[in-house]
């Protein structure tokens, strides 16, 4: 008897290592169930005395369901074949009791088991994607964000089928299997003998089937991952493909997963479906053996018609635990492939952790913003070539530093690096004189705010949106900073003011006004280190201008360090840096690298760079911006 009666969504099918049949790749080694099992099974920590709760219900369950089929037998025997009235109520009673007990025992394993399988999945999905938060950028590149998804829905859910749903299931078929075959040895054990010797033809069948589920259910759950993909792509690009007509090649597109999903899902259905088809002809089989068997004892004596039918039922009953515990090595196998992705999640290591060791723990938790780097040298994880060779610069606090080159000059990674989303090869980025890997990551975070490019917004109110800079900020904190953004009138003016709900890719805000929201948040953050990347790109001259103002505010008494292209910022910066294939190539003010006729010049002038490619134009004169 199963305590999960109504059970979760079977796991879906999986892919194998690079199928020839399919071009979504599965990058994941494929791994054992106990492997899958021994990885998983630490989460069920806090749950294990319900676990083992839920697996004596399961128990009781089969002995109420055995006691019954020997009352049953009692009833025949003495009640039905007697034709005996009186002798009909005492086994009825306890047939009756027994009953309401397995029933009443039943109810609470599977709501237990349901509790307890929710909680399960709550913790594994939470630790997958805290986990997730933690890895690296490069981590994301290489991953499609739709099937990162996929992992934390659909393979949470197939883990779950064998980590808690799977204990219970394998508890309550093997108690149960136990005692029905103990029950049919007592009655009969030379027949019961007899019946147990088709047993293995039960196990041959399970096998034969495992291994080609196990293919079929990794090439679903990698095909699960690339629709979600393409939808989740497809939803984020939506102006483009209408822009450029591309509705068909993105339909086309989710038709070919979708192809390969419904292959790998018809199949699985297919194979689970004949496998239970082989099984029930088995049954019959054994079930015909033994009624032919016991008409052979009856006739000569040596068996009752009650005891046959008992044995018949307890044969019967045997039948559905052992098929069960032969599925469940079908979900297991399944539940392997969604335990391989989601294994490749959490053994994906952070490039960078807190330092274990010699930490400098901060005096304040606001540091001055002396930033430095000290002869750096670093190269991305994928690509052995440097992308920044001996660079060193410092910035003080009330400094405007402007780092601007070509296009792949590094600007971004050396953001990257100040940030500590990765570690130089060689040499050194401090915070106040501290090595960034000697500080807390937190701390280190905390001190400096970065302006991306792309406005980070929450699905949430404007409120929220700005007041998520700093914790426990009340209303009139998140007013006085909008303000300070020059955002406070803008706000105001849309119907739901400040509770006007805004999401990624929102339209309701322009790109300016966006820019302005990020300001106000970056305002109540209050670091003493502004990192800005490209600020100004996407906007227009107009609304450019407008985020002057409240950009200067921000920049006011804290070290600020631009990146951009738009070199009209650059011409109020107190030093510009110029980088080139990595290396710092120039610095100093704008008036300084005008007069030298290098990289700053020719990039100012627009001229086609001869060996790196892309024209570099100052978009406004500059001086127009700043002041
Ligand atoms: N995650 C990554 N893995 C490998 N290489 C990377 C990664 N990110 C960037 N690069 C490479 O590092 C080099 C520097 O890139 P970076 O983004 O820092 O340049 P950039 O100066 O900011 O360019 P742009 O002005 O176009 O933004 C480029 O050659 C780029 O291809």
């Amino acid at each position: 008897m199963s305590l999960r009666s109504s059970p979760r969504r079977p796991a879906p099918p999986e892919e194998p290592t690079q199928h020839a049949a399919t071009d979504i790749p599965i990058r994941t080694d494929p791994i054992s169930i106990a492997l899958a099992f021994r990885r998983f099974w630490p989460l069920t920590k806090g749950d294990r005395r319900w676990i083992l709760l839920i697996c004596l219900f399961a128990i009781m369950a089969a002995i109420a369901e055995t006691i019954t089929i020997l009352l049953f037998a009692e009833l025949t025997d003495t009640a039905l074949r007697n034709g005996s009235v009186s002798a009909f109520w005492k086994p009825a009673g306890q047939w009756l009791t027994v009953a309401v007990i397995g029933a009443v025992v039943g109810y609470l394993g599977s709501s237990l088991a349901a509790w307890t399988a929710e909680r399960f999945v709550l913790r594994l999905r939470a630790r997958v994607f805290s986990h997730l938060q933690t890895l690296p950028p490069h981590f994301f590149q290489r991953n499609r964000r739709g099937d990162l998804v996929e992992r934390l829905t659909g393979d949470v859910d197939a883990i779950e089928q064998l980590v808690v749903t799977g204990i219970v299931a394998v508890v309550s078929a093997a108690f149960s299997a136990l005692f029905y075959a103990a029950a049919a040895l007592w009655l009969r054990w030379e027949l019961a003998l007899a019946t147990f010797l088709l047993v293995p033809l039960f196990y041959a069948a399970t096998r034969s089937f495992t291994g080609r589920l196990r293919e079929v259910s990794r090439r679903g759950r990698a095909a699960d991952g690339a629709i979600t993909a393409v939808v989740e792509e497809t939803l984020v690009n939506v102006v483009l493909t209408q822009a450029y007509n591309r509705q068909h090649d993105e339909e086309e597109r989710l038709l070919d997963k979708a192809a390969k999903r419904l292959k790998a899902a018809v199949t699985a259905v297919r194979l689970t479906g004949l496998y239970a088809q082989v099984v029930e002809v088995l049954e019959t089989f054994c079930i015909l053996t033994i009624i032919g068997l016991g008409a052979w004892e009856i006739s000569a004596g040596r068996m009752t018609l009650g005891e046959l039918l008992a044995f018949a039922a307890f044969v019967g009953y045997l039948y559905p635990p052992v098929r069960s515990l032969g599925q469940f090595g079908l979900t297991a196998t399944a539940a392997t492939a969604g335990a391989e992705r989601l294994l490749e999640i959490l053994d994906a290591r952070p490039a960078v952790t807190d330092p274990a060791g010699s930490v400098t723990t901060p005096t304040r938790s606001r540091a001055s913003g002396v930033v430095e780097a000290h002869q750096v040298r670093f190269h991305y994880p994928n690509n052995t070539e440097p992308v920044l060779r001996e660079l060193s610069f410092s910035a003080s606090p009330g400094e405007l530093l402007v780092i601007t080159g070509p296009s792949g000059a590094g600007k971004s990674t050396l953001a990257a690096l100040l940030l500590r989303f990765y570690d130089p090869d060689s040499g050194s980025i401090r915070l106040d004189g501290v090595s960034v890997d000697k500080l807390p990551l937190t701390y280190l975070r905390q001190n400096i705010t970065l302006l991306p490019q792309d406005t980070l917004v929450l699905h949430d109110t404007i409120e929220v949106n700005i007041g998520c800079g700093r914790d426990g900020a009340t209303h009139q904190d998140v007013v006085e900073a909008a303000r300070a953004a020059d955002a406070d009138a803008f706000i105001r003016a849309l119907p739901d003011g400040y509770d006007t709900v805004i999401s990624p890719g929102t339209s309701r805000l322009s790109g300016g006004q966006l820019q302005r929201v990020a300001i106000a948040r970056a305002m109540l953050r209050d670091a003493p280190v502004l990192l800005l990347d490209e600020p100004t790109t996407g906007l227009d001259t107009l609304a450019a201008e407008r985020i002057l103002t409240p950009l200067r505010r921000l920049a006011e008494g804290r070290t600020t360090i631009v990146i951009t292209h738009d070199l009209s910022l650059a011409a109020n910066a107190d030093r510009i840096l110029v980088l080139d294939r990595g290396r710092l190539v120039q610095s100093g003010t704008h008036t300084q690298l005008l007069s030298q006729r290098g990289l700053y010049a020719t990039l100012l002038d627009g001229r086609p760079r001869p060996h790196n490619g892309p024209t570099y134009t100052a978009a406004r004169p500059p001086g127009a911006r700043w002041q």
